[in-house]
């Protein structure tokens, strides 16, 4: 994993006036499935195909296994189809009027392979996305998760080292998409290909990625594996736009103390050093508690609203600290108007840089 398979530095793409990426820089290790999440407009998009060599950057490197594919000191820029990646995009991209077989043929075939290995690869790429069965069948009479898999089954059928994915699952319904998740990240695993990921969802994001960029208006917020974008977040973008957390206002006071702005001490965890003497603390709503705990931070609180969802149940707690979102599991249903002592641990109380 450590052998660098991709490496982007100081990479700046501009339209026109506008910069679209602000100098940003990251690498990807060999077998490494790396995400790019943010909201839309923040870069992610046009980075990933500055990499597939679909957008011609003004500055910085982009190297894959150890080739210039783009440099803009040395005046390098290397033609898409000579960089050896392969991309799979939102809009699936396959021709309706051919067979399945054809799709996944069809960049075979313009490399030029012998009619046997066309045949071969394209059976190798079917039977790892379970479609060799439907080889036959015209592409438009396909569900929208076949669809997604023939564009699959077409990108890795030339066994490129390094898969390129823009939002491939959101034009599937909430249920496909959760099941292909887990398909695509078993897929990637068991081939062990190199992948960039681009998203704008934040669960899609934690769930299949090895490393997350957060990346907003250009820049990168932060990298990191999924547990420490969530658990860690530098700032209050990432605390924000991944997952749900109560923001609280006020200073660090030394010893690991924070103080609200309603005077209020806490102990938090500073992963990071802040930048200014006003700052915030993130608490996740999955980690607090609605009784007292030892070794935590405790406050008293009123529930004021309760909403059912299901799988959880979100509390708004008016606290004196603010109101606090608190999500429980839906057992043990506290009434509104119920008194609690909100409570979390100094470890889930995070200091913000910004
Ligand atoms: N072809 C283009 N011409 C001009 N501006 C563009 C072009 N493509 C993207 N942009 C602008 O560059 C910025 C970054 O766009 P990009 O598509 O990379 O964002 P994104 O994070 O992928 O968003 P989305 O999820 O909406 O695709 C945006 O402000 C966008 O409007």
């Amino acid at each position: 994993m450590n052998e660098t398979r991709i490496e982007v530095k100081d990479l700046v793409v501009r339209y026109g006036d506008q910069v679209a990426v602000n100098g940003v820089s990251f690498s990807v290790g060999r077998g490494e499935h790396l995400t790019l999440l943010g909201p839309s407009g923040c870069g992610k998009t046009t980075t990933l195909r500055a990499i597939a060599g679909l957008e011609q950057p003004s500055g910085g490197s982009i190297r894959v296994d150890g080739r210039t594919m783009y440099d803009a000191a040395g005046r390098t820029n290397v033609q898409t189809e000579q960089r050896g990646v392969s991309m799979v995009f939102q809009s699936y991209a396959i021709w309706p009027h051919m067979s399945v077989f054809d799709n996944v043929a069809y960049g075979l075939r313009v490399r030029k392979q012998s009619q046997d290995d066309i045949k071969a690869n394209v059976e190798r790429a079917l039977d790892l996305v379970q479609m060799r069965h439907l080889a036959e069948r015209g592409a438009s009479k396909l569900s929208g998760g076949q669809q997604q898999r023939v564009a699959l089954a077409r990108a890795i059928a030339f066994s490129p080292t390094v898969v390129l994915f823009d939002e491939p699952l959101s034009n599937l319904d909430a249920k496909l998409r959760a099941e292909m998740r887990v398909e695509l990240r078993e897929l990637q695993r068991r081939l062990g290909i190199t992948s960039v990921y681009v998203t704008h969802d934040q669960e899609e994001a934690l769930a299949i990625s090895d490393r997350v960029i957060v990346m907003n208006v250009g820049v990168i917020e932060q990298i990191g594996t999924p547990e420490e974008i969530y658990n860690r977040p530098r700032s209050r973008f990432v605390a924000d736009f991944v997952g749900s957390a109560n923001l609280i206002k006020g200073r660090p006071a030394g010893d690991g103390t924070f103080v609200t702005e309603g005077g209020t001490s806490l102990k938090v965890m500073a992963p990071h050093t802040p930048h200014g003497k006003e700052t915030e603390v993130a608490v996740r709503t999955a980690y607090i508690g609605l009784e007292p705990q030892a070794g935590e931070n405790h406050v008293p609180g009123k529930v004021r609203q309760r909403l059912f969802h299901g799988d959880f149940v979100q509390y708004v707690v008016d606290s004196g600290v603010g109101a606090m979102i608190v999500r429980r599991p839906p057992t043990n249903l506290l009434p509104e108007g119920a008194d609690v002592t909100l409570s979390f641990s100094p470890e889930h109380c995070v200091l913000l840089e910004v």
